[in-house]
């Protein structure tokens, strides 16, 4: 509401604009009582904007309401789409900070995307909810307040994408969804950068690899992602999944392996011969903390030609494989973007 502070004071509030895509902070239930059971994406940004009031005494903040989706519907397309957007509202000098509503369920790899392609040093939040508005304790309008308080805030310029969730200031590209029924959903291998209380940041960390600004990657220059799919690894399995995703045309398909990375030895030939059809192996790992992938231990990487995606879990590697192959097809620069980003 502009009628609520003097002009001057108002000048001095930085813009901020919500890019909402849908999600459980956009969802609503039946009842109160429904934290778990409702409909995500159900509704629009000026009613979230409007439904915190608060965020007015933060920043003067606009919305546009860029998808409404539920998060595990998300397309390479919308991520693209998304992605243009902001980098054409970074590129506003009337906008100081870009915040984005989000589902939780893929959250983690849009940061992630965003980290990578976005040339700006102005804070990007991502930010959702684990609790419909409707649900009591829902998390969603603190979620938000918090995400609208670093995205004003000029320390918050130059740290990569952010992510806000239950009062943490997470690196959009190490956090992970690591519960589905806790508002304290979202965790990092490596901890939180900082916390945001009341609306005041406390920072305790940087990220130390390369993002934003400091990318070889931007979103301008991007079209389309290629085809990077995941295969999951566990006790007894095969190869099925890996050859009928490499006949599907995938040029890149992500190991989700066990451990460090490992591959059953029912695997590893069928890998070795996509490799030498083109394909590129990238083995992760699906230790649900955090893996961390060392190269040439498990798996002869060199010999082989595979990459290793470092401390990227399987949806993430996905995310820097697509967005490296649109620069290179060459497996060592693969390793070295999964060493430097
Ligand atoms: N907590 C959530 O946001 C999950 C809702 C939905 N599955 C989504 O990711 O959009």
């Amino acid at each position: 509401d502009t009628a609520e502070q003097p002009p001057q004071q108002k000048s001095k509030l930085a813009n901020v604009v919500i890019l909402a895509t849908g999600g459980t902070i956009a969802g609503a239930g039946a009842s109160t009582a429904n934290s778990a059971t409702y409909q995500a994406a159900k509704v629009g940004v000026d009613k979230l904007i409007a439904g915190v009031p608060e965020l007015a005494t933060l920043a003067n903040v606009r919305g546009e309401q860029v998808l409404q989706i539920a998060s595990e519907s998300i397309t390479n397309e919308n991520l693209l789409q998304l992605g243009k957007r902001v980098a054409e509202l970074a590129d506003s000098p009337d906008v100081d900070g870009i915040v984005i509503t989000h589902g939780t369920d893929t959250l983690e790899e849009t940061a992630y995307f965003l980290n990578l392609v976005e040339k700006t040093e102005k804070p990007i939040v991502v930010v959702g909810s684990m609790r419909p508005g409707t649900a009591m304790s829902a998390d969603g309008m603190l979620n938000l307040y918090n995400a609208v308080a670093v995205a004003s805030n000029p320390e918050s310029k130059g740290k990569g994408v952010l992510v806000t969730m239950n009062d943490e200031i997470q690196s959009g590209r190490d956090v992970s969804k690591m519960i589905n029924i806790k508002t304290e959903a979202f965790k990092s291998p490596w901890g939180a950068l900082g916390m945001v209380v009341e609306g005041k940041s406390y920072w305790f960390r940087l990220p130390a690899k390369r993002h934003t600004q400091n990318s070889e990657f931007d979103i301008r220059q991007i079209s389309s992602l290629p085809q990077v799919d995941i295969a999951y690894a566990y006790g007894n399995v095969n190869d099925t999944a890996y050859k009928a995703l490499a006949q599907s045309g995938a040029k890149a398909i992500i190991h989700a392996g066990t451990g460090n990375g490992s591959v059953s030895s029912k695997v590893v030939p069928a890998l070795q011969a996509l490799r030498k059809d083109g394909v590129q192996i990238i083995r992760s790992s699906h230790v649900n903390a955090g893996g961390f992938v060392l190269r040439n231990a498990e798996q002869p990487d060199d010999k082989y030609d595979w990459v290793v995606a470092h401390d990227l879990n399987p949806q993430k590697a996905r995310i820097l494989a697509m967005v490296g192959l649109t620069k290179t097809n060459d497996s060592k620069e693969l390793q070295r973007m999964f060493w430097e980003y």
